[in-house]
């Protein structure tokens, strides 16, 4: 398919292969083909901001006005992510970006999950940013006739700023598009599977084999998808070819590719609502508890926070290079500036995924796991880990007086544990699936020995856990198992599978 519109540009891979954008990538580019389906970068910075608008945001964070819209963006330099941002109680996302990042901003690539506000996007023209993607659904300033709040006023305040950030992009030159690429063949089958298999699931399966873990993943699929296509997609096929139009995209309306768009934005939340059943939501059963409680003086985070983390770590580990296991970290850090961001004082220090170093070419090194008999043919040796990646590659340094957080889809290995400690990072997020294992060619031994750093582990929760403590007792088959386990566990299995 072609480019639709000198600016506005929907990218395909297509038939004629137009890549206006091309993916520059740093330790990727070229190396898609003989891998399992992998993101590409323009769809994983798009799925991230979709992501960031939807971050858990307690009373204080909420914007008052309607019409203005919570917004999510990830700025990006170089194919690298700099900031993860959404819009705060005050602040736009474009405005927490321009205070975060000032003068750094000058050749990012801005991906935000609504076309942003002239406010914004005056300064961020003056920033001298290089480009600029929205999703294309409504904007930060709603559109939207059917909004509560959007009364006449609003909507012709909405119709001002968006011409008036036509004129700014029409006087800039900076590329202001909507880029989403087709996703790769049988990636959306892959997302399935893979997050199915996730090592958070897997953990609820080990606990409880009776657990109907494919039923469970399912249904959170289910509820995911209901509640983020009503938030990014527009139901209405004739709301949506209106919406475009608003903001000069009436190029997008003809067919096919109106359908294609639209086909592309739906297979992307489908994603999403898959990458997020990974980790499902199961207040008071399952969270990420600390299995020895310590006093150290930085409080802990909210379970929701935690979770929308660790699936940021999850969306980044389809973009791994590993032929079989993808592994995303993101690294945070609770700062002491005053609260801007949505996501409070957090602020993204670095993340990464697993893969080979940057600047290797396609099968220049070993792809093998365990399966091939002569080790020297092992990957083990050549992968570059996530949380790796993540320290190498950080947007900021790590601060001693500061609580920074790494969250990781997967148990650190005794390769990672010392970097982690030496980095000076606080706390981890993770599952203890492999811990204390040694599988293949790589060692899980050292998480365990981990002393001064605070662990929080994917498990049950201390509730559901004291209940089976206390009513221990000895089976007269001779098995230790709880005299109350049975009740809590089909009370919590009940739970799972309604
Ligand atoms: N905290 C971690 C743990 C692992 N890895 C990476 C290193 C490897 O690229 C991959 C693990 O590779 P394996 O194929 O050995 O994975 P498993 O042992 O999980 O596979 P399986 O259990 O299926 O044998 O994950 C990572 O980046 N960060």
């Amino acid at each position: 398919m072609a480019a639709t519109h000198c600016d506005y540009r929907f990218i395909s891979t297509g038939q004629d292969g137009v890549s206006n954008v091309k993916e520059s990538s740093t330790q990727t580019e070229g190396k898609v083909q003989g891998h399992g389906p992998r993101l590409s970068k323009v769809n994983l910075f798009t799925l991230l901001s979709l992501w960031m608008e939807l971050f858990p945001r307690r009373e204080s964070q909420r914007r008052d006005n309607a019409s203005v819209q919570v917004t999510g963006l990830v700025v990006v330099h170089e194919q690298r992510i700099l900031g993860l941002h959404c819009s705060g109680a005050e602040l736009h996302a474009g405005q927490v970006a321009v205070i975060r990042h000032g003068s750094r901003l000058k050749g990012c690539d801005l991906y935000f999950s609504r076309k942003p506000c002239s406010t914004c996007l005056k300064m961020i023209i003056n920033a001298g940013v290089n480009r600029i993607s929205y999703w294309p659904a409504d904007a930060e300033m709603s559109l939207l006739s059917d909004k509560s709040e959007a009364t006449g006023s609003h909507l012709q305040e909405a119709a001002l700023d968006a011409a008036a950030a036509e004129r700014l992009k029409s006087c800039s030159r900076l590329h202001i598009c909507v880029l989403l690429q087709p996703l790769a063949n049988s990636m959306l089958q892959f997302v399935e599977e893979t997050s199915r298999n996730s090592d958070f699931l897997s953990r609820m399966a080990a606990d409880d084999p009776s657990l109907d873990v494919p039923e469970l993943f399912r249904k959170e699929c289910w509820r995911n998808w209901n509640r983020f296509s009503k938030i990014f997609v527009i139901d209405d096929v004739e709301v949506h070819q209106e919406l475009l139009s608003k903001m000069n995209l009436e190029n997008f309306c003809t067919e096919p590719y109106f359908s294609e768009l639209r086909q592309h934005m739906r297979d992307l939340i489908r994603i999403l609502a898959s990458v997020a059943a990974s980790v499902p939501v199961l207040e008071h059963e399952y969270g990420f508890y600390e299995t020895e409680p310590t006093t150290s003086g930085y409080r802990t985070l909210s379970q929701d926070v935690v979770r929308h983390c660790i699936i940021q770590a999850a969306i980044l580990s389809y973009r791994t290079e590993d032929p079989k296991v993808g592994v995303g970290t993101v690294i945070w850090a609770e700062g002491k500036l005053p609260q801007c961001d949505g996501t409070g004082n957090m602020y993204l220090v670095g993340c990464g995924y697993n893969a080979y170093p940057v600047g290797s070419e396609y099968a220049e090194f070993p792809q093998m796991d365990d399966k091939q008999e002569e080790r020297q043919r092992r990957k083990y040796r050549y992968i570059i880990h996530a949380e790796q990646n993540a320290l190498t590659f950080r947007s900021a340094d790590v601060k001693e007086e500061e609580n920074t957080m790494l969250f990781v889809t997967k148990c650190p290995c005794d390769e990672c544990v010392p970097l982690i400690h030496g980095t000076g990072i606080k706390q981890i997020y993770t599952t203890d699936l492999d811990s204390g294992k040694v599988k293949h060619d790589i060692s899980y031994i050292g998480f365990n020995r981990l002393r001064d750093i605070r662990k929080f582990i994917w498990q049950r929760s201390s509730v559901v856990r004291s209940a089976s403590e206390q009513t221990a007792t000895h089976l007269s088959n001779g098995n230790l198992k709880s005299r109350r386990q049975g009740d809590v566990d089909s009370q919590c299995n009940k739970r799972l599978k309604n």
